[in-house]
């Protein structure tokens, strides 16, 4: 069961403070997060922050434990990270490419176990066929499906994926949500997802985080913390949160305030 702590992050990039003292948790285990917000509110960088990547200050905690206290092989045990730029392409076969990743930050742990790993991961997203083809042969889309078996095979406490679905087309969003949601569930781990998609996110995500001005706008259960002045706020966008004819809730946008979005 993992929970996770994320107390008065900040991080700057030279004079630009892109996440000031932000706040959130604690996350209950099985859940995953959507972080939403504009182009250049701090998605990714949050992301990069939580994982080490960027210098920042604060504390971000897994299980009570502060992550920054981990040594590298520690924290690449409890933390996988998919960032927003698909894997390069390479003569290394999808399969290759996922075990050597594997490999990477488990030393220790049995070939046999790996490839056991790898074989439930690549049959649980649907891309057997592609096991076998060189990265430099796989499509944009059939390379972010790689880039997700990598970090879904480390079976980590903490997942960070950073839109993991721009390249896919529609039955493969579904899938990647799918599969992400009930492994969560079925591991109890932790997941955050920065996404553009604000339906995909209200329909898979158990909670959404806005983020606006390096600060977490608003936090709170999918189906309720989205509203039309959220979404003014955030987005600069005049939109409804209507209900659709399973009865799930879903939001559709009218129109942009085109003066008020250009603050980059
Ligand atoms: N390496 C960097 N050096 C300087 N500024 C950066 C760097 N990376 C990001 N920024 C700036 O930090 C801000 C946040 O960027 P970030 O990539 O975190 O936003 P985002 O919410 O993920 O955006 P998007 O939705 O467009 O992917 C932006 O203003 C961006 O220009």
């Amino acid at each position: 069961m993992s929970t996770l702590q994320v107390d008065n992050l900040s991080v700057r990039y030279g004079k630009h403070q892109v996440l000031n003292q932000l706040n959130f948790g604690p996350v209950k285990a099985g859940q995953l997060i959507g972080v939403i917000g504009r182009n250049g509110a701090g998605k990714s960088t949050l992301l990069k922050a939580m994982t080490g990547l960027v210098p920042h200050q604060g504390k971000v905690s897994l299980n009570q434990q502060p992550l920054a206290l981990l040594g590298d092989p520690q924290r690449s045990s409890q933390l996988a990270y998919l960032p927003q730029t698909l894997p390069q392409p390479s003569t290394l076969t999808a399969y290759e490419m996922v075990y050597s990743s594997f490999r990477a930050v488990a030393a220790n742990v049995p070939r046999t176990q790996i490839e056991a790993s790898l074989e439930a991961v690549f049959k649980q997203l649907g891309i057997h066929h592609l096991a076998l083809r060189r990265l430099d042969q796989l499509s944009g889309g059939q390379r972010q499906m790689v880039g997700l078996a990598q970090v879904l095979t480390r079976q980590p406490q903490l997942l960070l994926l950073d839109e993991p679905t721009s390249a896919l087309d529609l039955h493969w969003q579904l899938n990647v949500l799918q599969t992400v949601t009930q492994t969560l569930k079925q591991r109890q781990h932790i997941g955050l997802i920065a996404i553009h998609d604000i339906n995909l996110a209200l329909r898979f995500c158990d909670q959404l985080m806005v983020l606006a001005d390096g600060k977490v706008l608003a936090m709170g259960n999918s189906r309720e913390v989205l509203t039309s002045d959220l979404l003014r706020q955030a987005y600069g966008v005049e939109a409804r949160i209507e209900t659709c004819s399973q009865g799930r809730p879903i939001v559709l946008c009218d129109s942009a305030d085109m003066g008020e979005h250009a603050a980059w």
